[in-house]
């Protein structure tokens, strides 16, 4: 098993776990990123197949946090698997605590899935909040999607990770993901969708806001099951004249 090392002092390291939209390719998993420091490491959405590809890089033992943008099942459907492994390691004796969960409670009723018993602890966030995970400070902004869904600030050491998650354009995007270090946008569309699918961003779109952020790099991801995904990375390259990476499964960033 590939064993990621543990992070050394004032790293961050993002390893890309799901870069897929909609449902997962063979062998990947659809939204879900690994974010670790030297202190701790989080799950950043739990989307199908997520575990299976977590497991890849760090032992569930060894997992503290989920923090979830919203309740698409393309983001979520592993957090129920991740319930059940919870239990089974303490059960066993091989997790001593449980995992601890964020997300949003504009949907109460999705909220309420979440928490497991002794095993899986769910907390509330919201734009505006600052939470502290380890040595990760985390603060949120708003999309523009069909449900609610909160993007994402993610510092530590200087560094800054932005998360957009699932949105068409807004302005917010741009204060949130202000000199980011590393924009993990979603690019669900190329431009030639513009207009014809809401709650989500053209590649062109994904460009203009790198752009606008001074974002020092920019990764593209939610990406389609269709079409050249190449296509994605010229059309950002239009609008954005930094560094473009399509997020692919197991690539790692070290911030
Ligand atoms: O006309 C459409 C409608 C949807 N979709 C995909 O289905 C996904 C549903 O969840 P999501 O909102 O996270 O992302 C959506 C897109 O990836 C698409 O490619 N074309």
């Amino acid at each position: 098993m590939d064993r990621t090392e543990r992070k050394g002092d004032n790293e961050m390291k993002l390893t890309i776990l799901g870069p897929w939209g909609a449902y997962p390719a063979a062998d990947s998993a659809s939204a879900s990123y690994l974010i670790q420091t030297e202190s701790v490491n989080v799950l950043l959405d739990c989307g199908s197949g997520a575990l299976a590809q977590l497991q890849r890089h760090l032992p569930l033992e060894e997992l503290d946090a989920v923090v979830l943008t919203h309740y698409h099942t393309d983001h979520i459907a592993d957090v129920y698997c991740l319930q059940h492994a919870a239990m089974i390691l303490m059960q066993l004796g091989r997790r001593t605590k449980p995992i601890e969960i964020y997300a949003h409670d504009a949907d109460p009723e999705a909220f309420a899935t979440l928490a497991y018993g002794e095993y899986m602890h769910s907390h509330v966030i919201a734009v505006g909040d600052t939470l502290t995970l380890g040595d990760l400070t985390w603060t949120f902004g708003h999309t523009t999607h069909p449900v609610p869904c909160l993007s994402m600030r993610i510092e530590h050491g200087g560094q800054t990770l932005v998360f957009t998650a699932d949105t068409a354009w807004n302005d917010d995007l741009v204060r949130i993901g202000r000199n980011a270090d590393l924009l993990l946008c979603e690019s669900n569309l190329y431009n030639e969708y513009f207009g014809k699918i809401g709650g989500h961003l053209t590649a062109g779109e994904a460009g203009r806001l790198a752009s606008q952020c001074g974002a020092k790099r920019l990764v593209l991801t939610h990406l389609p099951q269709y079409g050249d995904l190449g296509q994605l990375v010229r059309e950002a390259q239009e609008t954005y004249p930094g560094p473009i990476d399509l997020a692919r499964t197991g690539d790692q960033y070290v911030l």
